[in-house]
C-alpha cells in the first residue's frame, strides 16, 4: 500500500481577486497540494482561468506548492504544453473530453506532468479501468463539475471502493461538496486525495478542518492495511 493521505484545498471558493495569497494560507494551515479548477464554459457552463494565470500563479508562490490542474474543458489536448511550460504539475483531464485517452496520457507524461484522469458521475468507473494502470492517480467526481459549493453525491462511492478493490495503489481522489460531513464515506471507499472547497475555505479555520479531514482518511489507511 503505497498511497498516503492528501489533502488539496480547491481555490474556486476563495477570493479569486488575491488568489496568491489564499494559494499561500492554504499552504500554511497544512494543505498537501493545491487543487486549480479549470474551466472553459464549454465542458461546463462556467468560466476560471487558464495557464496564463497558472504562471503567475506559480511565480507568486514558488517552486513547492503541488498545482494538481483540474481540466473540465473540451479539447484537454490543446492545454498539456502550455500548463507545463506555466508550472503545473499533474494535468487531470476528463475521460468524456477526449476520443485518444492513450495518447493524451502520453503526451502529458512527455511534458513532464503527472497523469490525473476524471470521470463525470454519469461515467461508470469500468470505462476509466482500462487506463488505471497507466495514470497516476483517477478523480472521482462526487458533484457534475461546474460549481463549487454542491451537495456531496453518497450514490459515488461504489465507484471509489471498486476501483480501491482493483487497484490497492493508486491515487483516488474524491472532489465534490468533501468536507466534515462527508469525508468518513469517502475515506472508507477508499478515496486517499481529498478536494474540499467551500468547506476547507469558507471556515474560519482551515487549519483544523485541514487536519480533521486528513486524520480520517489516514485513520481509514491505516485500517485498511490491518485489515488486508
Ligand atoms: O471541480 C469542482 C467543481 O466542478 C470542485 O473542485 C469544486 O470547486 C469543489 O468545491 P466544493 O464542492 O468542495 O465546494
Ligand atoms: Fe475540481
Amino acid at each position: 500500500m503505497s498511497y498516503s493521505a492528501k489533502i488539496g484545498p480547491s481555490i474556486l471558493s476563495s477570493d479569486l481577486s488575491c488568489l496568491g495569497s489564499e494559494c499561500v494560507r492554504m499552504m500554511e494551515c497544512g494543505a498537501d497540494y493545491l487543487h486549480l479548477d479549470v474551466m472553459d464554459g464549454h465542458f461546463v457552463p462556467n468560466l476560471t482561468f487558464g495557464h496564463p494565470m497558472v504562471e503567475c500563479l506559480r511565480k507568486s508562490v514558488g517552486q513547492d506548492p503541488f498545482f494538481d490542474m483540474h481540466m473540465m474543458v473540451s479539447r484537454p489536448e490543446q492545454w498539456v504544453k502550455p500548463m507545463a511550460a506555466a508550472g503545473a504539475n499533474q494535468y487531470t483531464f476528463h475521460l468524456e473530453a477526449t476520443t485518444n485517452p492513450g495518447n493524451l496520457i502520453k503526451e502529458i507524461k512527455e511534458s513532464g506532468m503527472k497523469v490525473g484522469l476524471a470521470i463525470k458521475p454519469g461515467t461508470t468507473v469500468e470505462e476509466l479501468a482500462p487506463w488505471a494502470n497507466h495514470i497516476d492517480m483517477a478523480l472521482v467526481m462526487t458533484v457534475e463539475p461546474g460549481f463549487g459549493g454542491q451537495k456531496f453525491m453518497e450514490d459515488m462511492m461504489p465507484k471509489v471502493s471498486w476501483l480501491r478493490s482493483q487497484f490497492p495503489s493508486l491515487d483516488i481522489e474524491v472532489d465534490g461538496g468533501v468536507g466534515p460531513d462527508t469525508i468518513h464515506k469517502c475515506a472508507e471507499a477508499g478515496a486517499n486525495m481529498i478536494v474540499s472547497g467551500s468547506a476547507v475555505i469558507g471556515n474560519d479555520d482551515p487549519r483544523s478542518v485541514i487536519a480533521l479531514l486528513r486524520t480520517v482518511v489516514a485513520e481509514a489507511i491505516q485500517k485498511r492495511s490491518l485489515d488486508r
